[in-house]
C-alpha cells in the first residue's frame, strides 16, 4: 500500500539540533522522511518536509500533534509544494519557453535536461529521455560526447527528420565544469532556422521603425529628424530627396510610424514596375478590365494604402501618362479602377523619394511642373554619407551589431585601421554600400576585433563615383582607342544596370534616355536585367 504523504513548513528561532530532533521525533512514530529542506534567515530557521507514515495511515492532526512542542517552534502549517519543486518549476518553465532547443549530458553521457523545444524537435516525452544516453537517440546528434573531453562547437547547420516534420537548425555546443575545472557535462543549444529567418527579417525590413531606428548625429540629419517629426501627423505631402542608399525609405518608414495613421504603409518603386502594369498597379482594375486580370478585380496601391501611407520611390523615373494620373489622385483624392465607371475615394497620405534633380528634369520637360509643385510641398533633403563622415562610426557600429545578432556570433567592434578606412573611402553607394561592407566584414572576420583587412569594398559592383577619389580605370591597357571607348562604355552600362532596378533608372542615373541605354545593350549583347550578376 502506497501511503499518503504530507509536505509542511515549520518555523523555529534557529538554534543546534533542529533537524536532529525533527529526524527523531518522526522516526519513533515511524514516518520516512521524504525529503527535507532548511532555510535560514536572521534569527529564524524555515524547515521544510515531506513525510509519509511507513506502517499504517495517519491523519492530518496526528502528524502535527506529533511535530508540536519541539523546542523553539514559532509555528507549523501545510504546503502544498516544496521550495526545491517550485525551483525546479519555474526551470523548466524558463527551459520551455526559451525560442532554442537545450540539452544537457552529465559526464557519462546522459541526458540531465531538455526543454520542450528539443522534445518537439527530437519527438521523444520527457520521461522517455531523462537519464538515456545521448547516443542511443537516433535523432540526436552524439556530437554532444566529443565536448566531454574538452571540445566545443558553434553553429554547426543540421536537419533532423521526425514524424513532427522537419527541422533546420543551428548548433552549438560547450562543455560544463564544475569549480575546479572538472568536466562534468555538456550542453547543447539548437537555434530553429526558421526563428532566425524571421528575426532576419524583422531585424533588416523592420515595419514599424521610428526614428530612433535612423542613425546619425550630424546637424543636417538632426535637422531633418526634427522637422520630420513635427509634420509627420499631418496629412500633407512629404518629398524626400537624397542620393541613392542614403535611407529615404527608412525615413518615409519612421514618418508613416509617427504619423498615428493606422493604415499600412506601402511602397512602391515607380521605376520597378513595367510601364504597362504601372496604372493597373497603382489604381486597380475593375473583373475584366483587361486579358489576364483577375476575375473578382483589384484594389490598386493607392486603395491598399487607405488610411496608411503610399510611399512614392523613385518617383522621377515615372512616365509622363501615370504622372498625370497621379497628379489628379494626389488633388482630387479619388482614383478610378481601369474599367471602372465610379470614382473611389482614398485616403492615402502619400510621401514620394527620388535621388534625380527634379528641377532639372521639370526644365527639360521630362516631369509634370504642377506635379512637381503639388509634391514639393514639404521636401527633406537626406545628405550622401560622404558629406557626414561623423556618423560613419556609429552607423557602422549599428550594422555590426544588427549582423552580429542576426548570425547569433559574439558581438564584434572596428579596429582604428578599419575605421580609418572607412572615413577615407567616398561611399558612392552611401549607407547601403556601407552596410554592405560591414556585413561582409562581420562575416569575414573569425575575431572579435575587425581589422583592416576585412574592409572590402565592392568597386566592380557600385556606379561610378560622380565625384571623389576614385576614377574608371581603362578597361585593358593597350589597342586601338575605339575599342578601349567601347569596352569602357560596355563596363559603365553593365555598372549601371546592375545597381538600377529598370533600364529607365540606369538610364536616369546615367542621363541618357531610355531608348538610348537600350540600344547600348543591343550593341553590347548584354542580358536581360536578372542575369546581369554573372556579367563582368
Ligand atoms: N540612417 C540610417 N540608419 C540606419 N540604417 C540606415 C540609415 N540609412 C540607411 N539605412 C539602411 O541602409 C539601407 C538603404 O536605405 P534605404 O533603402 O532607405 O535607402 P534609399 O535612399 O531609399 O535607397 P534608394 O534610393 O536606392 O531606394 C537600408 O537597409 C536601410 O535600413
Amino acid at each position: 500500500m502506497e501511503s499518503q504523504s504530507y509536505k509542511l513548513n515549520l518555523l523555529f528561532l534557529d538554534r543546534i539540533g533542529i533537524v536532529a530532533d525533527i529526524s527523531r521525533r518522526l522516526a519513533d512514530r515511524s514516518m520516512n522522511i521524504l525529503s527535507m529542506e532548511v532555510e535560514r534567515r536572521q534569527q529564524l530557521a524555515d524547515v521544510y518536509l515531506a513525510v509519509a507514515p511507513v506502517l499504517q495511515e495517519m491523519t492530518a492532526g496526528e502528524i502535527l500533534e506529533t511535530l508540536s512542542g519541539l523546542d523553539g517552534l514559532q509555528s507549523i502549517r501545510f504546503i502544498k509544494t516544496m521550495p526545491n519543486e517550485n525551483r525546479q518549476n519555474t526551470f523548466h518553465t524558463v527551459l520551455d519557453n526559451v525560442s532554442d532547443g537545450i540539452v544537457s549530458i552529465d559526464a557519462k553521457g546522459k541526458i540531465t535536461t531538455i526543454n520542450q523545444l528539443a522534445r518537439t524537435i527530437l519527438n521523444c516525452h520527457h520521461r522517455d529521455l531523462i537519464g538515456r544516453r545521448i547516443d542511443q537517440l537516433a535523432a540526436m546528434d552524439a556530437h554532444l560526447l566529443s565536448c566531454l573531453e574538452g571540445k566545443s562547437y558553434s553553429r554547426i547547420r543540421r536537419s533532423v527528420s521526425t514524424n513532427n516534420g522537419q527541422f533546420e537548425f543551428f548548433t552549438s555546443a560547450r562543455p560544463i565544469a564544475d569549480s575546479t575545472g572538472r568536466i562534468i557535462g555538456a550542453v547543447e543549444i539548437m537555434k530553429d532556422m526558421k526563428e532566425i529567418k524571421a528575426l532576419v527579417e524583422e531585424v533588416s525590413q523592420p515595419e514599424n521603425v521610428s526614428f530612433d531606428a535612423f542613425v546619425g548625429n550630424t546637424p543636417s540629419v538632426i535637422q531633418a529628424i526634427s522637422f520630420a517629426r513635427k509634420i509627420a501627423p499631418t496629412p500633407s505631402i512629404v518629398s524626400i530627396r537624397g542620393q541613392s542608399g542614403t535611407g529615404k525609405e527608412l525615413f518615409a518608414r519612421a514618418i508613416h510610424a509617427e504619423s498615428g495613421r493606422t493604415g499600412a504603409f506601402i511602397p512602391v518603386n515607380c521605376a520597378a514596375i513595367p510601364d504597362a502594369l504601372l496604372e493597373s498597379e497603382l489604381f486597380g482594375y475593375e473583373s475584366g478590365a483587361f486579358t489576364g486580370a483577375q476575375k473578382s478585380g483589384r484594389a490598386g496601391l493607392f486603395e491598399q494604402a487607405g488610411g496608411g501611407t503610399l510611399f512614392l520611390d523613385e518617383i522621377a523615373d515615372l512616365p509622363p501618362g501615370p504622372q498625370a494620373k497621379i497628379l489628379r489622385a494626389i488633388q482630387e483624392k479619388r482614383v478610378r479602377r481601369i474599367g471602372g465607371r465610379s470614382e473611389i475615394e482614398v485616403d492615402a497620405r502619400i510621401i514620394t523619394a527620388t535621388n534625380r534633380n527634379l528641377e532639372r528634369l521639370v526644365e527639360s520637360g521630362d516631369f509634370r511642373q504642377d506635379l512637381y509643385y503639388r509634391i514639393n510641398v514639404l521636401p527633406i533633403h537626406l545628405p550622401p554619407l560622404n558629406a557626414r563622415t561623423e556618423d560613419i562610426r556609429a552607423l557602422a557600429d549599428h550594422f555590426l551589431f544588427q549582423i552580429n545578432c542576426r548570425l547569433g556570433s559574439d558581438l564584434q567592434h572596428l579596429s582604428s585601421g578599419a575605421l580609418e578606412k572607412l572615413v577615407h573611402h567616398s561611399w558612392p553607394g552611401n549607407v547601403r554600400e556601407l552596410k554592405n561592407v560591414i556585413e561582409r566584414a562581420a562575416i569575414l572576420c573569425d575575431t572579435k576585433k575587425i581589422g583592416v583587412e576585412s574592409i572590402l569594398f565592392s568597386f566592380d559592383l557600385a556606379a561610378p563615383a560622380p565625384s571623389g577619389n576614385r576614377t574608371a580605370k581603362p578597361a585593358n591597357d593597350g589597342g586601338p582607342l575605339t575599342l578601349q571607348l567601347d569596352a569602357l562604355e560596355r563596363r559603365i552600362v553593365v555598372n549601371a544596370l546592375k545597381t538600377a532596378r529598370s533600364i529607365r533608372q540606369a538610364a536616369g542615373r546615367l542621363g541618357v534616355s531610355h531608348t538610348t541605354l537600350r540600344n547600348k545593350i543591343k550593341k553590347h549583347r548584354l542580358p536581360p536585367l536578372a542575369s546581369l550578376s554573372r556579367v563582368k
